[in-house]
């Protein structure tokens, strides 16, 4: 969906961002940005080379322009009655010399400036990408929430490509049209007058025809590309879900929900996709780009072409009057080519620059878009008018936690309280268990603490300092996460343990904290050991042994509060046992919080508190709660059923 660029501006904050109030605009609904200028500024740092690159350009195709004034006198003295034969020979040696040295004076310019032009796109798409890509990164887990990650994935690669080849060619090669353009119509215009203004005339005709079909062609490649993006998600989710899909059997499926924003050309035997109204596809949009883009190149060489014989029709005249030379009117007839060329040449230009419109308006959103939680990224100039004048960086942190009167709703659905007054107080060096049923908030809760989400009302401070006001990095540097189902790379397994610090770990460090994790001795017993590369994210690990892997990159950053989402799913009791034994030792000496299912990790728990509804509805240790709150008593029912079966 587009916005209008006018109802958005008024729906927008003053950083031009929408206000809460109304739905944010996903990569996808970003404004197109109209100004050219603006994808320039993209080439800034290779602007000098850029402008040699276009000084070579117009050299090479300036020289190559005078050729057809020379090659003019070659027939003239070639035909000329004055001269014997050997004075012909002689006029149109010297003439051909000097052409075939502006030829090869062309050719050289002409290698540079390509070599030159697409290594700095090659420059500038590098730049981009990464700058791209940082600004991803900065954003707040709302953004990922509501934002597919095949849709990121389209904007790195193909619109970005788009934006390389717009600074780097099409627009050099528009500004060389237009100048051959201009100085083709002045030689010919002092060649014959006449003969040129009926050429110009017929010039003036494929302009009108040029211009809407170009939006035409816009307006399709915007469509092409939205209708790709989808089927990139789509494929990027399935792709990343392997398992998943194929325990399923859902192979099939996921080939149709490709094949659904694909199309299917083999339905429609006419070739025509009939259901183009009714559904989107890549074919069906491709399609009629494939038409209208032969239709305007097919308008474009006919009318072209119309005007060459219609010229030469009216030059063959001019010559029999004897108002010009037949050289004259072979180099005219040159002239005509060269202006049928360079249109070519700058209506493709034309056109990607048009395609590349639509994609600046996607990459420039996401590269200007101020994440609603300031990033943790140091030197981002972006983030400095977000971040509050002073973040506090506290020489170090206690780990003592509260909610205060917290309500929050995720912000993708700002109908749903997801916490309503909720209030907590956990002292620093002790374990909370959270525990509650399904959907009640827990995760929420160790979200909130991480600051992914602002909360909506309340807050939630840590060593009574508000967590918005702390520096962002500072504080999720203190705050270790071992996730329900770790995310886990694929590297190696040092690589994955040491994930979280920037310094050098010792071999012994390294297995010191794996032992802590229980994770030292599958690791050893591995022939590669530390070494051992464990696949895309993680594929070659039990669950288990990727929780413990978690637990240990936790340790190594030795975090104040440690945030556990206990897995739900069934670990065998030997593994459950390991699991449990390093949570047990995670947690010695700082602030553990845990949302926890299994009734060891329960009863362990320095106070237990019970989250039902979005909101606290006890707090005690476990005998208290089993005596005195019946929701506790239910939890722990239902837990000792699953235990003991
Ligand atoms: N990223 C999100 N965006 C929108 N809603 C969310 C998001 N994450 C969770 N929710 C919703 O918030 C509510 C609380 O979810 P939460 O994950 O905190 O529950 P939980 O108590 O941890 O559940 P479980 O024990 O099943 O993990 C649920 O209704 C859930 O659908």
């Amino acid at each position: 969906m587009m916005i209008d660029s006018e109802k958005a501006s008024d729906e927008t904050s003053k950083e031009g961002f929408p206000t809460e109030d109304v739905p944010r605009p996903n990569a996808d609904d970003a404004p197109d940005v109209p100004s050219f200028g603006r994808l320039l500024t993209l080439a800034k740092p290779e602007w000098t080379m850029l402008a040699v690159a276009f000084i070579l350009m117009v050299g090479a195709e300036g020289l190559g322009l005078y050729n057809p004034v020379l090659l003019a006198d070659a027939y003239d003295y070639l035909i000329n009655p004055l001269l014997t034969t050997s004075e012909r020979m002689t006029e149109i040696n010297g003439v051909m010399a000097l052409v075939l040295i502006l030829h090869g004076a062309g050719v050289v310019g002409g290698f540079f400036r390509v070599a030159i032009m697409q290594s700095a796109g090659e420059r500038i798409v590098a730049r981009l990408r990464y700058d791209l890509y940082s600004s991803i990164l900065s954003q707040d887990i709302a953004f990922f929430d509501k934002t597919k990650s095949g849709e990121l994935v389209s904007r790195l690669s193909s619109d970005t490509t788009l934006l390389q080849k717009a600074t780097s060619q099409a627009v050099p090669e528009v500004c060389v049209g237009f100048v051959k353009l201009v100085a083709s119509i002045a030689i010919m215009f002092w060649i014959s007058a006449p003969l040129a203004g009926v050429t110009l005339a017929c010039v003036f005709l494929i302009f009108v025809v040029v211009i809407p079909f170009g939006k035409w062609i816009g307006a399709l490649s915007k469509r092409y590309q939205d209708a790709l993006g989808k089927a990139q998600t789509r494929s990027t989710e399935a792709l990343g879900a392997m398992r998943t899909v194929q325990s399923f059997a859902a192979e099939d499926r996921e080939r149709a929900r490709y094949r659904e924003v694909i199309g299917d050309p083999m339905q429609f035997p006419f070739w025509y996709p009939t259901d183009h109204k009714k559904h989107e596809t890549t074919y069906s949009v491709g399609f009629f780009k494939s038409i209208v883009n032969s239709g305007f190149y097919s308008i474009i060489f006919g009318v072209g072409f119309g005007c060459l014989y219609i010229s030469l029709w009216f030059g063959f005249k001019l010559v029999n009057d004897g108002d010009i030379s037949l050289g004259d009117l072979t180099a005219f007839q040159s002239y005509v080519f060269q202006i049928g060329a360079s249109l070519g040449q700058t209506s493709a230009a034309i056109t990607q620059l048009v395609e590349a419109k639509g994609a600046s308006g996607r990459v420039f959103y996401l590269l200007d878009r101020v994440p609603s939680i300031p990033t943790p990224l140091l030197g981002d100039d972006k983030n400095d008018e977000e971040v509050p004048p002073t973040p506090l960086k506290p020489e170090s942190m206690m780990g003592a936690v509260a909610f205060n009167n917290v309500s929050f709703s995720y912000p993708s659905r700002p109908d749903l309280p997801v916490l309503r007054n909720f209030s907590l107080s956990i002292l620093p060096n002790t374990t909370a268990a959270l525990v509650g049923s399904s959907g009640a908030g827990k995760s929420t809760v160790v979200a909130l603490i991480q600051r992914f989400y602002d909360v909506t009302d309340g807050s939630v401070t840590i060593d009574g300092n508000d967590i918005r006001d702390l520096d962002v990095k500072w504080l999720r540097r203190r705050v270790g996460y071992v996730q329900q189902e770790p995310s886990v790379f694929g590297l190696s397994v040092r690589e994955n343990i040491t994930y979280g610090v920037d310094r050098m770990v010792s071999q012994e460090e390294l297995e010191a904290c794996c032992e802590k994790a229980n994770a030292h001795d599958f690791i050893a017993q591995w022939p590669n050991g530390y070494e051992t590369l464990v696949g895309e994210r993680g594929i070659q690990l039990s669950g288990g042994q990727k929780q413990r892997l978690a637990i240990a990159r936790s340790l190594l950053v030795d975090p104040r509060i440690l945030l556990l989402d206990e897995a739900t799913s069934a670990l065998d009791a030997e593994s459950e046992h390991l699991v449990q034994e390093a949570i047990d030792k995670a947690a010695e000496g700082r602030t553990t919080i845990i949302v926890a299912h299994r009734l060891s990790t329960i009863r362990r728990a320095s106070q237990i508190v019970v989250v039902d509804d979005h909101q606290i509805i006890d707090v005690g240790s476990h005998d208290a709660l089993l005596e005195r709150c019946p929701k506790y008593q239910d939890l722990i029912r239902r837990q000792s059923v699953f235990s003991t079966k």
